[in-house]
């Protein structure tokens, strides 16, 4: 098996040289021999089912209309070069896990068999053992394969499957039955094959040749696939995917040859594979080729007859430099979104990237990347799930891509390289975690990416501002101006979980929040536009937090700040609010949480002082007894109100306790995670003292004495408070009795004596047996109808 021999040496002869009698009857053996050699790893093998997730996407693969098929081939190229990353990061403490000769070579081989259609893929990576084949390719349930399937539902692209983790799988796309045969340094060598029905084999391999250590896939491709069976297709996917990739990958080539007539072709390729056998190098070969060359040249003078032949060689399509250590001015726009399509297994553009060389104590390369999208589980799984988007490199040698280390969870989602040449490279993972140059390397990571969000951010206010001005010269394109507004959609939340988490930079944070404000229209506005926009004497940047815009703007919390003209800034999202918690203040401005005890319009002048004392005075019996009636234990007190207008009362949180809109979202939390437990905050009910209501009960109560007060009266008082409750977001805790209460008020709203039922159960039994009838005499005349429809048909 000429093919599989190909896996071991660097130039190999498959055979399929033209011009023999016996190329033909080559090739037959040669199909046959698969044939056979595919049923017999196939009855041999241990069989194993598939994770059940697995058989839906290999189903969905495998059947696939897709029409993108090549991404399999970035996808096992990806693989190929994590495979070698890994056995490099180990041969760093023990070079000898690389083994000898050939076995050391860590680069990537790609192969065709055209007679019998099936493309190879080998790898020197750090291979799989028995155990790992069985895990990783088809047992072991990954949340991205539930999370790749739901995508898939919803219409989701094929492309992003690299994305979700089971980029392996894509293989299904072009190929009908697939083999993977793995070497470990700790394992014998394997083969893993299946034809996607639900099941796959393992066997020891007793067919092909050793690998020595790494993988080799062999793709069996499917009929409609057979565009990828051309050396040409292959070259073209290969050059687009690996650009980037940092090993070798050879393609296996036909080339014409002259070749001497006399001498008989089989001796010409016995001195070939002499040559391989040596085990000489690539370059050792060139040099060979130019040896030849002198020897022709020699010959000169007694020229020969030659005839052309076809020969197999290796062809090198990358040129694998790492990308970073080029100059930012010689690397085009195009190659930096390549390399980042690499690097992230994104297929979409990335929303903006720098590249820079950081230098002092600590020195290093990066390209930083910030993708148009948000990683499907970014938010979802943001404190189980760590992403891998940046990697750590120590003098051009990939380390790891999973180091906390080296960037705060809230900015995970950036992607790139690091490379470093002050970190030691012989050293484990841990102790490399220990190096205080990391910590030095992660704050000006840090830094540099809060850099790039905030040009974007300027941009924006630049661009807004240019055209509320109606300026154009200079302005950014149209792109620039519209990247932020992009990134906020994406990341808006991670930015809020920086400035709930990085304290170092909260200020520089905050400054890129947006919202919408009672002044901003449809459009979203920033701390330092609110700043500018503050009324004179302001104190407090004025915010409130709910569910939607509509629902904020019309709470009874702010009608009086936004009566008096202040802007008031509505949060939305469920995470606000907690931001708010962390962020008490901006550039010197405190915070005023509008549903909270302590709001304060303004200063107060010594005369509103003391009109509000009267007022205090005034309703202090009112106060006292509302208090005392309502009995509610998380009622602190009753108070007269300087916020409202139009409202009667509302119940209003401790400038410490959690907001109405906070309890709601803690109630949901610990409705969805078990175990939790939810406490209510204390409350104080605000009455406006210049509300008809509220006076009337005053009133009301100063006419009675102390045990005459009337039971409607107590009745209204409550009403009034669980109204007040719901009004400003409160769940009331008994939905019961104020319902009675509510229909009580109605009763005598509408002058009813009564509110007694009587319900006559024979009436009730007769009912239901008419609804039974009813329904089967429609049921009678559906089959009625269905059968005419019959009928017709
Ligand atoms: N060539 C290979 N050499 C060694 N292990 C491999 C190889 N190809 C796949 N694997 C193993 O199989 C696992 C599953 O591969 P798969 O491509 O489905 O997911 P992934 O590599 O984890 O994610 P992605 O597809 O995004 O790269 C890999 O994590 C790796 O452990």
């Amino acid at each position: 098996d000429t093919a599989v021999d190909a896996t071991a040496t660097p130039k190999v002869d498959n055979g399929v040289s033209s011009g023999h009698a016996t190329a033909t009857d080559a090739t037959s053996i040669h199909r046959e021999n698969e044939a056979m050699s595919k049923q017999r790893v196939r009855d041999s093998g241990e069989q194993f089912a598939f994770q059940a997730e697995v058989t839906r996407l290999m189903d969905i693969i495998i059947h696939s209309l897709y029409s993108n098929k090549d991404i399999f081939l970035r996808e096992l190229i990806s693989n190929a070069s994590d495979a070698l990353d890994k056995i490099r990061f180990l041969s760093l403490t023990d070079k000898s896990v690389l083994g000898d000769g050939d076995t050391a070579n860590l680069d990537i081989k790609i192969w065709l068999d055209p007679a019998s259609k099936v493309l190879y893929i080998r790898d020197r990576g750090i291979g799989m053992t028995k155990d790992d084949l069985i895990k990783n390719l088809g047992t072991i349930a990954k949340s991205g394969t539930s999370a790749f399937l739901e995508q898939m539902q919803k219409g989701g692209d094929m492309n992003l499957i690299g994305q979700f983790g089971v980029g392996f799988y894509s293989v299904y796309l072009v190929a009908d039955y697939v083999e993977v045969v793995s070497k470990h340094n700790d394992d014998a060598q394997y083969i893993w094959s299946s034809t996607a029905d639900g099941s796959f084999a393992i066997s020891e391999d007793t067919e092909n040749e050793p690998l020595g250590r790494g993988t080799l896939i062999k793709i069996h491709l499917k009929e409609e696939a057979q565009e990828y069976g051309t050396e040409a297709k292959l070259k073209e996917l290969v050059q687009r995917y690996s650009e980037f990739i940092n090993f070798p990958i050879y393609l296996q080539t036909e080339k014409e040859v002259e070749v001497p007539v006399e001498e008989e072709p089989e001796e010409e390729a016995a001195k070939e594979d002499d040559k391989e056998e040596e085990g000489k190098e690539d370059e050792e070969e060139e040099e060979g080729a130019e040896d030849d060359e002198e020897e022709t040249k020699e010959e000169e003078e007694k020229p020969k007859a030659t005839r052309k032949e076809k020969k197999l060689d290796w062809e090198l399509l990358n040129d694998n430099k790492a990308i970073w250590l080029r100059k930012p001015s010689d690397v085009t726009e195009e190659e930096y979104q390549k390399f980042y399509k690499a690097v992230s297994k994104d297929y979409t553009d990335a929303l903006t990237y720098s590249h820079f060389r950081a230098e002092g104590d600590v020195e290093f390369r990066s390209i930083l990347y910030i993708p148009s999208f948000s990683p499907y589980d970014f938010y979802d799984k943001y404190y189980e799930k760590a992403q891998h988007g940046l990697k750590l490199y120590v003098r051009r040698v990939f380390i790891s891509d999973d180091m906390k280390e080296l960037i705060p969870r809230y900015l995970s989602f950036v992607k790139g390289i690091v490379d470093s040449d002050t970190l030691p490279l012989n050293v484990s993972r841990e102790m490399l975690q220990q190096e205080a140059a990391l910590k030095t390397i992660k704050k000006k990571v840090v830094r540099k990416v809060l850099d790039m969000i905030r040009k974007m951010a300027e941009t924006e206010v630049k661009c807004k501002d240019m055209e509320e001005k109606g300026e154009t010269e200079d302005k950014p394109t149209e792109k620039e101006c519209g990247q932020y507004a992009k990134f906020w959609e994406q990341f808006g939340r991670a930015i809020k979980l920086g400035i709930i988490e990085d304290t170092t930079n909260r200020n520089r944070l905050a400054k890129l929040l947006r919202f919408q404000t009672s002044k901003s229209g449809d459009k979203l506005t920033t701390l330092d536009e609110y700043i500018g926009r503050m009324k004179e004497g302001q104190k407090s940047i004025y915010y409130l937090a709910g569910t939607s815009k509509e629902e904020v703007a019309g709470s009874p919390f702010v009608e009086q700040l936004l009566r008096k003209g202040y802007e008031v800034i509505y949060f939305t999202d469920v995470l606000d609010e907690y931001v708010m918690g962390h962020l008490l203040d901006y550039d010197d401005r405190k915070f005023s949480n509008a549903s909270k005890e302590d709001l304060k319009l303004t200063d107060k002048d010594e005369v509103e002082k003391k009109k509000d004392k009267e007022l205090k005075e005034q309703f202090k019996d009112l106060t006292k007894w509302w208090k005392k009636v309502v009995d509610d234990s998380k009622l602190q007190g009753v108070k007269v109100s300087n916020r409202l207008a139009t409202t009667p009362c509302i119940v209003v949180t401790g400038k410490y306790g959690n907001s109405a809109n906070m309890e709601r979202i803690m109630r949901a939390q610990a409705f969805s995670r078990p175990g939790s437990s939810f406490t209510p905050t204390q409350r104080t009910l605000e009455i406006n003292p210049r509300h008809p209501l509220i006076v009337a009960l005053k009133d009301k109560l100063a006419a009675a004495t102390e045990d005459s007060v009337e039971e409607s009266a107590v009745a209204t008082a409550r009403l009034l408070y669980e109204t007040a409750l719901l009004e400003s977001g409160f769940v009331p805790d008994d939905a019961k009795a104020f319902s009675q209460r509510m229909y009580g008020v109605l009763k005598d709203t509408l002058g009813v004596d009564s509110l007694d039922v009587t319900l006559e159960e024979e009436e009730a039994a007769d009912r239901e047996e008419t609804d039974e009838a009813d329904a089967k005499e429609a049921e009678a005349e559906e089959k009625k109808e269905e059968a005419e429809e019959k009928d017709e048909l």
